[in-house]
């Protein structure tokens, strides 16, 4: 666990950074500082490293004050992901991986492979190994950044926007690997993004701060969405905080009814559709999108497959299933089981009715 009490940084210019945070990263999950540019959140994680001293309180490690700790040994327990990676220029990407360890006086040969099976960890597969950073992508960067801070298999690790300096969908992707990595690692980690949509997605607990350096509320995701704790907070999490918190309710007694597909090849008089669109789904009956079955007899064209609707899956939230609904030109939402093959339909009603029960008994507990 990493514990922050009362601490604060004050810059030699007087410039106030941090001012009295109290705050504990519970170990084995991801805690998220979130807030306004300039509100010290990279301030707030630099001190734990010691890359900047506090001017008072103390920081923690599992307890032990981190002041009484040798800097370097220090830092050899916090793995660190800076924002565009920041990888040696002129070492090869295993070498970047691997640069730690061999300092650290580990073999050569036993160093290259952890750094392989690292590298393959975080989606890189042997081919990317002597290539140099320029040769990568903004986004495999970003991965090897992340195999390097593992590198030493610290059990803590500090992240300083980490996915910001890639397109949006890259950021996802890279959420969405780094979520699943986490699962199998567990490690106790603190990030910093000023994204609230970060924030939520990846944050077991997110900690708001506001401009002059103060934890203003700490709390789960769906917590902070349902009970912000004052006017800030609730500005700060957007007005859409609604529709966020959909998705973090799951209900599998949402009605889902089955329905007729369409796949290559079959007509379009051979299937009795609820309405004018029909799913179409693909050999293995995963579904791709919808067709217009109104109209004459026909043989389905790949070009006549409306791609609007999302798919939902049947583990996924109410706001992915809602999201398919409104999406789809049906109005029905499209879910599929984990393996991706279609289960069937659920229609917008249904899934306000959901809402109102999960409502119902958030007032009751
Ligand atoms: N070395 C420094 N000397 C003086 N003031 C500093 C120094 N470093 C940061 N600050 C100030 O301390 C405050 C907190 O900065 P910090 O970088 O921790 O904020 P942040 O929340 O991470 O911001 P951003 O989201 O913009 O990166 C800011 O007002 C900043 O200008």
């Amino acid at each position: 666990m990493i514990t922050f009490d009362k601490v604060s940084k004050v810059y030699p210019d007087g410039t106030v950074a941090v001012n009295e945070l109290s705050l504990e990263a519970p170990n084995g999950k991801l805690t998220v500082l979130v807030g306004p540019s300039g509100c010290g959140k990279t301030t707030s994680m630099r001190m734990i490293n010691r890359l900047i001293d506090p001017s008072s309180g103390v920081i923690s490690l599992d307890g032990v004050d981190t002041q009484s700790l040798d800097r370097v040994a220090l830092r050899r327990r916090i793995g660190y992901v800076i924002q565009n990676a920041g990888l040696f220029p002129h070492r090869t990407i295993v070498d970047n991986v691997a640069a730690l360890p061999r300092l650290l006086g580990n073999g050569r040969r036993e160093t290259r492979a952890a750094a392989l099976e690292l590298l393959e960890r975080v989606g890189l597969n042997e081919s990317f190994a002597n290539r140099y950073p320029w040769q990568l992508s903004g986004g495999q960067q970003q991965r090897v950044g992340v195999a390097r801070a593992l590198a030493t298999n610290p059990p803590f690790l500090l992240m300083d926007e980490p996915f910001s300096a890639v397109d949006p969908i890259v950021r996802e992707q890279l959420q969405d690997e780094f979520l699943r990595l986490q699962a199998d690692i567990s490690k106790t980690i603190v990030m910093v993004t000023h994204d609230i949509d970060e924030a939520l997605k990846l944050g077991d607990q997110v900690a708001v701060m506001r401009s002059g350096g103060t934890l203003a509320q700490v709390a789960s995701p769906a917590e902070l969405l349902a009970g912000p704790r004052d006017a800030f907070v609730a500005d700060f999490i957007g007005t859409a905080r609604g529709y966020r918190a959909l998705g973090f309710i799951h209900d599998d007694t949402v009605a889902v009814t089955r329905e007729p597909t369409i796949t290559f090849g079959q007509n379009t008089g051979t299937i009795t559709a609820a309405g004018d669109w029909a799913v179409f789904v693909d050999a293995s009956n995963r579904p791709l999108g919808w067709v217009d079955v109104h109209g004459p007899d026909r043989v389905v064209r790949e070009s006549e497959i409306n791609l609007s609707g999302t798919v939902a899956r049947s583990s996924g939230t109410l706001r992915d299933l809602l999201n398919s609904a409104l999406s789809s030109p049906s109005g029905r939402g499209v879910v599929a089981g984990d393996g991706g093959q279609f289960v069937g339909t659920v229609s917008a009603t249904e899934i306000v009715e959901a809402i109102r029960r999960s409502k119902e008994t958030r007032v009751a507990s």
